[in-house]
């Protein structure tokens, strides 16, 4: 702040206590209700429209009183995870993003009275290899990101045991893949993976909790659900069962075409030919000696399905980070040369002349600007998708609602309705681009280190705390297929 531009008028009272009289500055507002716009006119303007109007709730921004934000965030302080407790509430901001509560359904779908609505929160990263001429080490289209990563959040402390969640397998339409990709985010949910019952998160990564007698207690609150009242079925079966039809619901849900009449076959996007399968994934050995390889390595998922949309938008990264950098380093050269200039949107207006530049940029490096900036923009459109989450929320529906012990002696399968959608679709900074690039080489060598002794460091880079380093593989594991 200059000392010499100060003006009283930029100022009002805020309070005060015994000691301080407290004044706010009128730009705070001001700048925060800006940024939180751009969140919604990016919502709305630009993912919306490339991941479906019916997933996507754009909110709305909104001015609050600042006693009550000072407030709500005394409240709310002891319930944090002391993880997160590094980051403070903007209490001055006076201004905040106001959503629909994604774990209830929509008051449009029916559902029953007896049993709150349950969400599944999955937040499914990155679901493709790069397939870009300008990726210079191999083992990165064979090894998806998130499996790399692993290591590296393993080693830095993040997480205290691998996940063995591939996201290849959840978007590769398949259902054997993706029955077990649901299976390995509940037994290792990280940040991957929580379960809300009547919006209250029951399921979520516990870090020191026992893995077993979790998936038991979470059985137990699932079981009105999905077992009849009356049924014998009890333990470890009873689990077994429960969690086994949590799955086939969330896959149902994940590869509905909501576009297409339920009565039709729906129509199926065909992803690029290339790798389909992540080495690391504990899938890949049985793929390829399974003798339905093709069949299980089939990319195919219906059209318009929120795994459709989310992959799609995806691979707008169609360069990868090591493309990106050339072009990211031309928009900065011609940042420092014409500081003024606004029409390339760096930092929004996140309206539709910038969703132009991300859907018409064009296919050949021209040496251009345009061409430049529009890729750092698909990059960045790419970026929030690999990182956003999807919210299914269900609900038991229909007449068989208040499941009997007859349905037992011959099993109905129990009738949901459910609604899907998509959040966390905040626009990622533009300057945070060499940032990427920085953690894709440290994330490919804590991989390479982990897996191949003799590797050497990809670039000289300082790699943290390296006596904490595990280099276990994955646990060997052999799959036999059954038909879902
Ligand atoms: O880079 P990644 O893949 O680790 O993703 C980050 C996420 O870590 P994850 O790998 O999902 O555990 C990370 O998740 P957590 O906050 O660690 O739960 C954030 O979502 C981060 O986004 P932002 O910087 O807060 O906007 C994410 O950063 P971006 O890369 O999306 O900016
Ligand atoms: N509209 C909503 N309805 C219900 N739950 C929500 C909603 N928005 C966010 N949440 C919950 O709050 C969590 C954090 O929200 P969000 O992912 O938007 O924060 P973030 O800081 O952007 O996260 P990240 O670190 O992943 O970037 C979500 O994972 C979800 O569990």
């Amino acid at each position: 702040m200059e000392l010499d531009k100060m003006d009283e008028n930029d100022w009002k009272y805020h309070g005060e206590g015994n000691k301080s009289l407290v004044v706010s500055h009128v730009q705070t507002t001001e700048q925060a209700f800006r940024h939180i716009q751009n969140i919604v006119d990016y919502s709305k303007n630009v993912m919306k429209p490339l991941l479906g109007e019916k997933f996507v709730h754009n909110g709305e921004a909104v001015k609050l009183p600042i006693d009550f934000v000072r407030q709500l965030s005394l409240k709310v302080q002891r319930e944090r995870p002391e993880s997160r407790c590094d980051k403070v509430m903007d209490t001055f901001s006076g201004c905040a993003l106001c959503l629909p509560n994604l774990t209830q359904l929509s008051s449009c779908c029916c559902f029953g009275q007896h049993r709150p609505p349950l969400c599944i929160e999955i937040k499914p990263k990155c679901g493709f290899l790069p397939s870009s001429r300008h990726v210079t080490k191999e083992i990165k289209s064979k090894v998806c990101r998130f499996c790399m990563h692993q290591h590296f959040k393993l080693a830095s402390g993040k997480w205290k045991r691998l996940s063995r969640y591939c996201p290849l397998d959840l978007f590769s339409g398949n259902k054997q893949r993706m029955y077990l990709a649901i299976k390995h985010l509940i037994e290792e949910p990280q940040n991957n993976f929580k379960i809300f019952k009547g919006g209250e998160c029951i399921y979520s990564c516990k870090d020191d909790a026992d893995v077993l007698q979790d998936l038991d207690e979470l059985a137990q609150h699932l079981r009105p659900y999905f077992l009849p009242s009356g049924s014998l079925i009890n333990g470890h079966q009873a689990s077994k069962v429960v969690l086994n039809e949590l799955i086939q619901v969330l896959m149902s849900a994940l590869l509905s075409s909501w576009d297409c009449p339920r009565t039709v076959e729906p129509r199926k996007t065909h992803l690029p030919e290339g790798r389909v399968t992540c080495e690391a994934s504990i899938l890949h050995r049985d793929l390829l000696w399974n003798a339905n390889t093709r069949k299980l390595s089939n990319h195919c998922l219906p059209k318009d399905c929120v795994l459709a949309k989310i992959l799609g938008t995806q691979m707008h990264d169609n360069l990868d980070i090591e493309g990106l950098n050339p072009l990211f380093r031309r928009v900065e050269q011609h940042l420092q040369d014409f500081p003024k200039e606004s029409r390339l949107q760096i930092d929004g207006p996140y309206d539709e002349s910038f969703l132009e530049k991300v859907q018409n940029c064009p296919a050949e490096d021209d040496g251009s600007i345009e061409y430049a900036v529009g890729k750092v923009h698909q990059y960045r459109v790419a970026m929030t998708a690999k990182d956003c989450s999807i919210m299914i929320a269900i609900a038991p529906c229909g007449e068989d609602d208040g499941l009997d012990q007859n349905l037992e002696i011959q099993p109905a399968k129990p009738r949901f309705s459910y609604s899907v959608s998509i959040l966390d679709l905040d626009p990622k900074p533009y300057d945070s681009i060499p940032h990427q690039s920085r953690l894709d080489a440290k994330i490919l060598n804590y991989y390479l280190r982990s897996t191949q002794p003799n590797h050497q460091e990809v670039d000289n880079l300082e790699l943290t705390n390296p006596g904490l380093f595990l280099g276990r593989d994955r646990e060997d594991c052999t799959l036999v297929f059954h038909p879902v």
